[in-house]
């Protein structure tokens, strides 16, 4: 089994950089923390990055995963190879870009690219955020698959991910940690990013944010509300090229492993992905878990 550590990063690629880092300093609030060979990279923690913004065409490039060390790193490229799972490792030069030290890259059963990485760099100074959004830390990333429980067995048969809670079919919220979710996969027609998320201080943070967001005219895909599976209130709204980012406060930690029992919240109700909301009878056939990047894609 393949150990995940933590979360590292997403690389997306970007057609317009200037827009793109903008709006990640002036309204998301990350650190821009430097420019590299048409790449920048945004910081939220003790991280060097967790967002690189790359110029070329727009979408999701890799989504990343720290491993332990260099001996993880090999055993974990052996294990994906048994599995027969194509395994590309980096270069040098790629490792430099993503400033780690080694990294190894492969698909997922539906083409999102994922990088196991090693030594990812740490920046111990104070984050210079772009603005006071609460921002605490890179919280959970969130991919798009059309077979969401194959999604699942990926992941829960190599690597040491645990589903947390489901919405229905529609949605898995899984754990490497203690933190309810790091990784969520959503249902969706195509591989790609779902939404980046932050965790911010207070719930002050959160509603602080949804007055400056709906002032600087943001585009707010949902929320704020409150997650029934983490107990997170939260906030989703759109940035340039489709990039949804998700605000954060409050998500729960499994500190007990052995007796945690993942729930199955029902996708047709609205409940389901924001408590605070659906308490009228059940209004629709159809799964009410919108999206957060809608149900078009
Ligand atoms: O935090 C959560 O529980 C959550 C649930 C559904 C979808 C999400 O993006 C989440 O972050
Ligand atoms: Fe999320």
């Amino acid at each position: 089994m393949i150990n995940l550590r933590d979360i590292a990063y997403v690389r997306s690629g970007t057609a317009d950089l200037e827009a793109a880092v903008r709006f990640a300093v002036d309204i998301v609030g990350l650190q821009e923390q430097e420019r590299d060979d048409g790449a920048a990279y945004l910081r939220a923690d003790h991280r060097h990055h967790c967002l690189a913004f790359v110029e070329g065409e727009s979408g999701v490039l890799a989504s990343a995963f720290s491993l332990g060390d260099e001996n993880e790193l090999a055993d974990a490229e052996r294990q994906l190879e048994a599995a027969g799972v194509p395994v590309a490792r980096g270069t040098s030069q790629q490792a430099r870009a993503r400033r780690v030290r080694d990294l190894l890259a492969f698909d997922d059963p539906f083409g999102n690219r994922f990088e196991l990485v090693v030594d990812q760099a740490r920046d111990a100074r104070p984050v210079a955020f772009g603005r006071s959004a609460g921002i605490t830390e890179f919280g959970h990333l969130c991919v798009d698959a059309p077979d969401v429980r194959e999604a699942y067995r990926f992941w829960s048969g190599l690597f040491n991910v645990r589903i947390s809670d489901w919405i229905g079919d529609w949605a898995a919220l899984l754990r490497i940690d203690q933190v309810h979710h790091k990784l969520a996969v959503f249902r969706g027609g195509s591989p790609g990013l779902c939404h980046i998320n932050f965790q911010v201080t207070s719930l002050d943070d959160v509603m602080r944010s949804w007055h400056f967001l709906e002032e600087n005219g943001v585009e707010i895909q949902q929320g704020p509300g409150r997650h029934p599976q983490s107990t997170a209130v939260f906030l989703y709204f759109k940035g340039p090229e489709g990039l949804t980012y998700e605000y954060s406060y409050g998500v729960q930690l499994i500190e007990d492993e052995a007796s945690w029992q993942p729930r199955w919240f029902d996708p047709m109700h609205p409940a389901s992905i924001d408590m605070w909301c659906g308490t009228s009878k059940r209004v629709s056939t159809q799964p009410q878990v919108r999206r957060p990047l809608g149900a078009d894609r």
